[in-house]
């Protein structure tokens, strides 16, 4: 990984000041916004394997001027304080651009989690949810995580239940992380949410000719050349989903061992597999394997999906990039220096704050789920299946009635007098929201002149809003 000098945060606030340039905001609020609130570093002991252990861990929050604050956890040995100070401020961006009533956090833990045993792994989870709990940095109210790299279901799990038993009366309690488990207070489709979203952003950005005729390329997904990097939970679901969902062909995959390639297209289900059992990519059947797997960024392809590290596509690599857009899956893939390499090249770049926002989307849901003690569309469902039985039970009586033979078949009975279930509004919410996102940014994309790109733009809608929302504040 290359990082701009300066670090993460360097680059993502050159992205910042390349969108305020453009706005009309005094120069005191325009520091406001960027700077970061407060981070904080928590280094804690675990016993383990008969000696005690330290980890260091932080939880940093970029702004409050909407709370709860919101951002996942990492766990990761690169884990850093300009790291979780850098991935809070896109958080703060994300979340205003697609609306979610948040401000922008983001924490991790500098560990290899493959180096521990699952009921390590608990004890120093539970320690550093508990060190960071007693400090309201992790509260329903104030500031509510979510998984990231390296963590996932299991891990919010634990915190919930920590953060349970540590505020035994608090009646929200479950609403203090999301992402957990759906026997644990999860939400349908909160697993997939970060990759499903991709796939809808790409989906929307099909959607528009102009738009796919400025990345120079024609038609819709069908077909296109993908290459992903990184397996996990964001890639291996959007790569999934586009592949089996709407005929885009993987071709080359990335992973930490390498990379492999097949013109013929990779199943990504089987690759994933693979990995599961082999440890990394190497040996995959009927595909081309190199141990470079980095180098794959600037293959031959129509699509590239970053899904794993920031930074990977720098000032070293990004003129050798040939994909004609770029989805950043991942938070910060592309430096700010790449970013105008790649403008130069006339390269397309769907942008992380717009991209990968389908995880906190449907975050958003799971704790406005537990806020409200009631799964989505239960009281719903029960209103549509009794009138949904009304229709039916009148046409039969008509139909009875007239003498006119018809039956409705079981099938037709049964999905609709179901009624909308907890995924399908989950779905509907977060394709609806991506939608709405995408043409907030494209229309000041191609309203305005000046604006060269889209994450530029979207900058600019996630700014404004912040700005009004400090302005109302009275700041
Ligand atoms: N999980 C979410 O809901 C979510 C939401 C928004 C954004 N993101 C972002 O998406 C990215 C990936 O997160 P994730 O949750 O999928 O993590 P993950 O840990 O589930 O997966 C990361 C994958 O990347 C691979 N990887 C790591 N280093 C690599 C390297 N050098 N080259 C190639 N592959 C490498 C890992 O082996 C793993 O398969 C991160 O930038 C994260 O911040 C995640």
């Amino acid at each position: 990984m290359q990082r701009n000098q300066g670090g993460f945060s360097a680059s993502v606030n050159a992205m910042y000041d390349k969108a305020v340039a453009l706005m009309d905001l005094s120069p005191g609020l325009v520091e406001k916004i960027r700077i970061c609130n407060a981070t904080y570093t928590v280094r804690f002991g675990v016993r383990l394997r008969g000696d005690i252990h330290t980890f260091t861990g932080y939880r940093s929050v970029h702004s409050e001027h909407m709370e709860p604050v919101k951002g996942g956890i990492r766990f990761a040995m690169a884990v850093d304080q300009d790291e979780v100070e850098a991935l809070a401020s896109l958080m703060t961006y994300k979340c205003a651009l697609v609306e979610t009533p948040f401000g922008g956090s983001k924490g991790g833990l500098c560990i290899d989690p493959t180096q521990w045993e699952p009921h390590e792994m608990e004890q120093i989870t539970r320690r550093f949810a508990y060190e960071l709990i007693k400090r309201d940095m992790i509260n329903p109210a104030q500031n509510v995580p979510a998984p990231d790299m390296g963590t996932g279901e299991r891990e919010m799990a634990w915190i919930s239940d920590q953060y349970q038993r540590m505020n035994t009366t608090d009646i929200n309690g479950r609403a203090c992380v999301t992402g957990k488990p759906l026997n644990a207070g999860g939400i349908s489709g909160r697993v997939e949410a970060t990759g499903r979203g991709v796939q809808y952003a790409l989906r929307e950005f099909f959607r528009h000719p102009e738009d796919v005729a400025a990345a120079r390329l024609s038609g819709g997904l069908e077909g296109k050349r993908i290459v992903v990097q990184g397996l996990g939970n964001v890639g291996f679901h959007a790569a999934s989903f586009l592949e089996r969902e709407d005929g885009a062909k993987i071709v080359g995959i990335i992973e930490r061992d390498g990379g492999i390639w097949s013109e013929d297209g990779l199943s990504v289900d089987d690759v994933h597999l693979h990995i599961r059992e082999h440890g990394g990519v190497k040996g995959f059947p009927g595909a081309t394997y190199s141990g470079n797997g980095a180098a794959l960024l600037e293959a031959d392809c129509d699509i590239l999906i970053p899904a794993a590290l920031e930074g990977v596509i720098h000032e070293g690599n990004a003129n050798g990039v040939q994909a004609k857009l770029i989805i950043e899956a991942a938070n910060g893939p592309v430096t700010s220096d790449a970013n105008e390499i790649l403008l130069e090249k006339g390269v397309v770049i769907i942008p992380d704050l717009y991209a990968n926002a389908g995880g906190v989307t449907v975050s958003y849901f799971e704790w406005v789920k537990n806020l409200s003690h009631i799964r989505f569309g239960r009281m719903q469902r029960r209103a549509e299946e009794a009138r949904h039985q009304l229709l039916v039970d009148e046409l039969e009586r008509l139909s009875k009635a007239r003498d006119v033979p018809w039956t409705l078949s079981d099938d037709f009975k049964r999905n609709y007098l179901r009624g909308a279930g907890e995924l399908e509004l989950v779905r509907s919410g977060l394709d609806d929201t991506m939608r709405g996102a995408y043409g907030a940014m494209r229309h000041v994309w191609h309203d305005r002149h000046d604006v060269p790109d889209l994450r530029t733009a979207g900058f600019i809608v996630a700014i404004n809003r912040i700005a009004a929302s400090y302005t109302a504040k009275g700041l």
